[in-house]
């Protein structure tokens, strides 16, 4: 398979250049602020349209691409065929080329139509860059860089949303006391107005609903792979130089260290005595740590707010009579996802 490196696969000198640009993009953009929220649910909704098949079909054989990637000695242990076997490696380049190719036709119209004094989106900005470093030798700008990173940012920034918003409605299903206090203070705070995030503030339950589904649903069981720099001594064991090692944030999320009675679903173990949203300090990384933390943080965080407020104020969600509702995550192995093909019911509040 040819490789498109973008974000979320890259390392060293091609990961530095491209994080900061990308985050140079989305902070230029408005990320975290109010007046990206609607530029960019019109361009998601309109690309995901393309792309809904073909992100469930990634995500299906992903987990076993990303073994491979996470534990590479396996290549020189299995044959050839079982490994293509076992990645379903024709699904992958298939469903890869679906996607190079609607990225690149995009592209392809980007060029065709830029113009350098007004550039109108992540395209233009990358294009135009592209060319003023074109004699930069430090430079790791492509056509094919900006493919894997424009999969990367629908890959890590639309099927992860979307997820946690499919987690929270199971959660308001399967709990009808969590979703009343969240309706009541939705109601209380917003009326019918739209959240904006200067609300955040207000609405200390929701904060607390949308961590707590963060925490309980973890979405990522890992973060992204880590090089130990040094020999290091941890919990009485030597991790030597160079290993490849994955953070568990899985294990974290479910320790009585951390959190009281983890298995629990309880947004209000996050408000203090006067009911304020207190974010948890430690053992809380839906979003990763560091400097591969995820960039798209501030931009979720809002439009979970957004979204959840806006379903509440005109739906209410339960579990259909006689019927029951798993919530229990369905496995891929690196990532959690709800198990959609049960029935809910969705009833307009009058
Ligand atoms: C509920 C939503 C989201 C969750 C739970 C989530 C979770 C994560 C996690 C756990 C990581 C790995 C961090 C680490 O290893 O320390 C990550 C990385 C990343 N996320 Fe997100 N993410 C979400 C939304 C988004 C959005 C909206 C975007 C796009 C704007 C995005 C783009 C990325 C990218 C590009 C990376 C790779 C960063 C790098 O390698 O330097 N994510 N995300």
């Amino acid at each position: 398979m040819e490789k498109y490196l973008g974000l979320v696969f890259s390392n060293g000198q091609q990961w530095n250049n491209i994080r900061r640009f990308t985050l140079r993009h989305l902070r230029d953009l408005g990320m975290g602020k109010s007046k990206m929220v609607s530029a960019i649910q019109y361009e998601a909704t309109e690309l995901i349209m393309e792309f809904d098949d073909l992100i469930i079909k990634i995500q299906d054989s992903l987990s076993m691409l990303m073994l491979i990637d996470f534990f590479p000695w396996l290549k020189t242990i299995l044959p050839e065929p079982v490994l293509h076997y076992l990645t379903n490696r024709k699904l992958q380049v298939n469903s890869a080329n679906v996607l190079k190719k609607i990225i690149q036709d995009r592209i392809d119209e980007h060029v065709e139509t830029l113009d350098v004094n007004n550039p109108r989106d992540f395209f233009d900005d990358y294009l135009i860059e592209m060319e003023k470093q074109k004699s930069n030798p430090e430079s790791t700008m492509s056509i094919r860089d900006l493919i894997g990173t424009t999969a990367d940012l629908f890959g890590a920034g639309y099927v992860t949303t979307a997820t946690a918003i499919n987690f929270s409605i199971f959660y308001m299903c399967k709990f009808p006391h969590v979703q009343k206090r969240l309706r009541k203070e939705v109601d209380e705070v917003l009326g019918n107005n739209q959240a904006i995030l200067d609300d955040k503030a207000k609405l200390p339950y929701t904060e607390a609903f949308i961590t707590e589904s963060l925490r309980f649903a973890n979405q990522t069981q890992f973060s992204i792979p880590r090089t130990v720099t040094n020999d290091t001594k941890l919990g009485g064991y030597t991790i030597p130089k160079d290993s490849i090692i994955l953070p568990t944030v899985e294990e974290m999320h479910s320790d009585s260290k951390y959190f009281d009675s983890p298995k629990e679903f309880r947004p209000e173990r996050f408000l203090n005595d006067d009911g304020k949203f207190e974010p948890p300090k430690i053992g809380f990384l839906p979003f990763g740590t560091g400097r591969r933390q995820c960039i798209g943080e501030s931009l979720s965080r809002m439009e979970l707010l957004i979204f959840l407020t806006t379903l509440v104020q005109h739906l209410e969600f339960s579990v259909p009579k006689g019927e029951t509702l798993d919530i229990t995550a369905r496995d891929f192995v690196f990532f959690n996802a709800p198990r959609l093909e049960q029935n809910i019911l969705i009833t307009e509040r009058s």
